[in-house]
């Protein structure tokens, strides 16, 4: 505890570590005023190879983290940092990551994999709708807010990410096309699909919820993992396929599809048959958007007459 920042040693007491990722690790922590349990994720600088990547990154993931708002977006609460770590405090997903479940239930049944998939193309299409691509979308990376499988989601990690700012391609454009290369313009349309890797993510993250192992592994075939991504090879291994529906297949197929303007989009995904699910809609919906805090708000307001309504019964008893 003493390498802790004082300040955050004051507001908090950080306990058993409770996840861990490539660059640090993720602590299960109590506020000390209202004992509220939080996750605090603490990443060592030293992990990255130059201090300059290191503040650049963490700054960077800082920023989008505090200005980023949506119900399957992570919440950061605080943030303190020393000389060799970052301490980033975020409201604890009491249903760890998403890796674990799968993991626990070998499969997730398919409307369940359907309602977290929503709420990640949900989470995915209001990044991008603000220029962030995440580039790190994995199942250590996608939270959960309960034991329950009908649960809200929450993407996390955003330390890969990455803002679309005004590129020099889009300024180049600009300017008269005459004198430039051909590959100016190849190369444009290729960083014009930076978007498409997430969607990428997205079906690879799709595939191992429906099937319960990834697409690309070494332990598949001679080819390595690289190959494999290269060449969009992956098999929908029957004995765990079988009772999934050819219309979540078909999200899968289009989302693993190696060439990037050929790929579904983020739009396009949620626009397939498989999500136009009424129920599913419904309850993702519910939980991302609880009607509760709003009644709270109506509560707090002077009842118009005393208390709440009485209704009478066949027998004309109050209620
Ligand atoms: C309830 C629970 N566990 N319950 C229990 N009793 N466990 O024993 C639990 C809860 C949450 C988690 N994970 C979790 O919270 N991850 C996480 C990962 C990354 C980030 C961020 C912002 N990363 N940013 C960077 N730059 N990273 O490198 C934040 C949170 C694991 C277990």
């Amino acid at each position: 505890q003493s390498s802790l920042p004082r300040e955050l040693r004051e507001k908090y007491l950080l306990t058993r570590r409770i996840g861990t990722g490539v660059c640090g690790e993720v602590r299960l922590a109590f506020q000390r005023s209202t004992c509220r349990k939080v996750a605090v994720k603490i990443i060592n600088k030293k992990n990255f190879q130059s201090e300059g990547m290191a503040t650049r990154n963490a700054t960077t993931e800082i920023e989008i983290l505090q200005r980023v708002d949506h119900p399957c977006l992570i919440k950061t609460e605080d943030f303190y940092q020393t000389d060799d770590s970052y301490y980033i405090v975020l409201e604890l997903m009491e249903g760890g990551e998403l890796f674990h479940r799968v993991k626990s239930q070998q499969q997730l049944q398919e409307n369940v994999a359907k309602l977290y998939f929503y709420q990640m193309l949900s989470a995915v299409q209001y990044l991008h709708s603000n220029g962030i691509i995440h580039r790190d979308l994995k199942p250590e990376n996608i939270l959960l807010s309960s034991q329950e499988d009908v649960c809200l989601i929450k993407v996390t990690d955003f330390n890969q990410s990455r803002i679309l700012e005004e590129s020099v391609l889009m300024r180049t454009l600009c300017g008269t096309p005459s004198y430039l290369a051909p590959e100016v313009f190849t190369q444009a349309s290729t960083t014009g699909y930076s978007l498409a890797v997430d969607a990428w993510s997205l079906g690879v993250l799709l595939f191992v919820c429906l099937g319960g192992y990834p697409p690309f592994h070494e332990s598949f075939g001679d080819k390595s993992v690289t190959d494999q991504i290269i060449l969009g090879e992956f098999t929908m291994v029957p004995s765990k396929w079988r009772h999934v529906s050819d219309q979540a297949k078909d999200v899968v197929r289009r989302l693993l599809v190696v060439d990037p303007s050929k790929r579904m989009s983020i739009e396009a995904a949620l626009q397939h048959a498989w999500l136009q699910d009424q129920g599913m809609l419904e309850t993702a919906h519910r939980l991302m958007y609880p009607p509760g805090e709003d009644a709270a708000a109506v509560s707090m307001q002077e009842a118009p007459s005393g208390g709440p309504s009485k209704r009478k019964r066949g027998d004309g008893d109050e209620e």
